[in-house]
């Protein structure tokens, strides 16, 4: 085991792969979108290189762009879970939408994900930025992004508390002496507040982590904000180190303000690497993807991150920058600050806009030899940037496979990455604590 620093490295999961063309690809797995084989395959390979978790991101809602991409999913936990029963070490990340939940549902689900795969769950917290769930749940409308955050906030308290509702020590569980769960350590939370009321206490006991881990990927002010107070890992989107090394001296030093230790939040950006054994071989990889692009997707997510419609433009004219209103950034403020810094650092065209965007939906991408993917994840990691990555491979399984095979191994051997797992919970592996339970040595208890 090595005495330095370790990379934290998720493998996340879009079902064919991150490039949105990733499907089309004559070497994706398109045709097991929805079979559990599949990503149970795929989570033992990360688990066989020692990867601290998967992730999975979610919306309650069908993406308006399903005609030309693979834009649907299974749901996260039954999804985990399923995993979880053919894995014993890595980390299972979930998304699960604060607007969209009730505190009660979501305790109970990652409570038991946590119990089912003995302490690796991981709770990705998101306001949900598709405004079309909205429709789906009985509301006029998606709710304004402030707003969305308040309720968060209050979320959060509620499904804490639920988890903490049985203290460690309450599940007793002896046939000898009759007793099965020594009451006077369950407690009602009794939460009456501006979005929900819960009595509680949670009708299963304390998960293994004593919490699932909170994970959080906003990145606008208000995203900020919250994840400084509440997250332990924090997924991001950035194209240069500067932006990426801002953010995270932002958000440490943030973190201090709510008396946290910065070295409990491990700020993960994203990271989708073409991989050659040359560059002019990544190169015409990456070439070949941006090939299968179709041009009506790309606009569907353009529009989704910027809010303008450029249907009808010649794509190969100049991206219309004086059509942007910056004070429309509703849905995800984060990405859309992202797009127009690439539309002004670099002036694209159309075309190439949606081809930079196209790899991962704004996270960065890299395309070269291992040595040089390799030499930049280091960077990051040895600047301030980053604690670890969200590995997104621009198609799968192939594209992880390389990163394993070949980008893996240069990283253990700077001794970046760890060789083998030293704990057992998704906690353990990112250095986390486990929480003691805001109820221990209080008096008060279910009746
Ligand atoms: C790696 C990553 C994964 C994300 N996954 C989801 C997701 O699964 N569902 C979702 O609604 N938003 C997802 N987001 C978006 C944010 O969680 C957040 O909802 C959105 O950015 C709006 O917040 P913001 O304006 O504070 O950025 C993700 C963001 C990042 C960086």
């Amino acid at each position: 085991m090595s005495d330095r620093r370790q990379l934290a490295l998720n493998l996340f999961i879009y079902p064919g792969g991150h490039h949105e063309a990733a499907w089309r690809y004559k070497g994706s797995a398109a045709d097991r979108v929805l079979d559990i084989s599949y990503y149970q395959e795929l989570a033992k390979r990360a688990e066989a290189h020692k990867f601290d978790a998967i992730f999975f991101a979610d919306g309650p809602a069908l993406a308006d762009n399903v005609r030309y991409a693979q834009r649907f999913r299974l749901e996260p936990i039954t999804w985990l879970s399923a995993i979880a029963a053919v894995t014993s070490r890595i980390g299972l990340i979930a998304t699960a939408s604060t607007t969209y939940m009730e505190p009660y549902n979501l305790a109970r689900l990652f409570a038991s994900l946590d119990h089912i795969s003995g302490g690796r769950a991981g709770w990705n917290i998101v306001t949900t930025s598709a405004p079309q769930a909205a429709q789906n749940f009985g509301l006029p409308e998606h709710p304004p992004h402030g707003e969305r955050y308040e309720r968060a906030r209050e979320f959060i308290d509620v499904v804490t508390r639920l988890w903490d509702s049985w203290e460690d020590e309450a599940l007793v569980n002896d046939p000898a002496s009759g007793i099965f769960a020594d009451t006077g350590k369950v407690h009602t939370i009794d939460h009456i507040g501006k979005h929900f009321r819960v009595r509680g206490p949670l009708n299963i006991s304390r998960p293994p982590q004593g919490r699932p881990v909170y994970v959080q990927a906003g990145s606008s002010d208000d995203g900020r904000a919250f994840a400084a107070r509440f997250a332990e890992a924090i997924f991001t989107a950035h194209q240069t180190l500067a932006s990426a090394q801002e953010f995270y001296t932002a958000i440490k030093r943030q973190a201090r303000v709510f008396d946290r230790s910065p070295d409990q939040i491990k700020v993960l950006p994203g990271i989708s690497p073409f991989i050659g054994s040359t560059q002019a071989e990544a190169d015409r990889l990456q070439d070949e993807f941006n090939a299968l692009i179709q041009p009506e997707y790309s606009l569907t997510q353009l529009r989704q991150m910027i809010g303008l419609d450029l249907s009808g433009f010649d794509l190969d004219g100049p991206f219309p920058r004086h059509l942007i209103d910056t004070q429309s950034a509703q849905g995800v403020a984060s990405r859309f600050k992202l797009v127009i810094d690439i539309v002004d650092r670099e002036r694209p065209t159309i075309r190439q806009l949606v081809q930079r965007l196209a790899g991962a939906r704004g996270h960065w991408v890299i395309a070269g030899p291992p040595e040089k993917i390799a030499d930049n994840i280091q960077a990051w990691f040895e600047g301030g940037a980053a604690d670890g990555f969200n590995v997104m491979p621009p198609w799968l399984p192939g594209g992880f496979d390389l990163f394993v095979e070949q980008v893996v191994p240069i990283l253990r051997k700077r001794r970046l990455f760890r060789d083998d797992y030293t704990g057992t919970t998704l906690r353990d592996h990112y250095g986390l604590t486990r929480p003691e339970s805001i109820f221990a040595d209080t008096i008060q208890a279910i009746a």
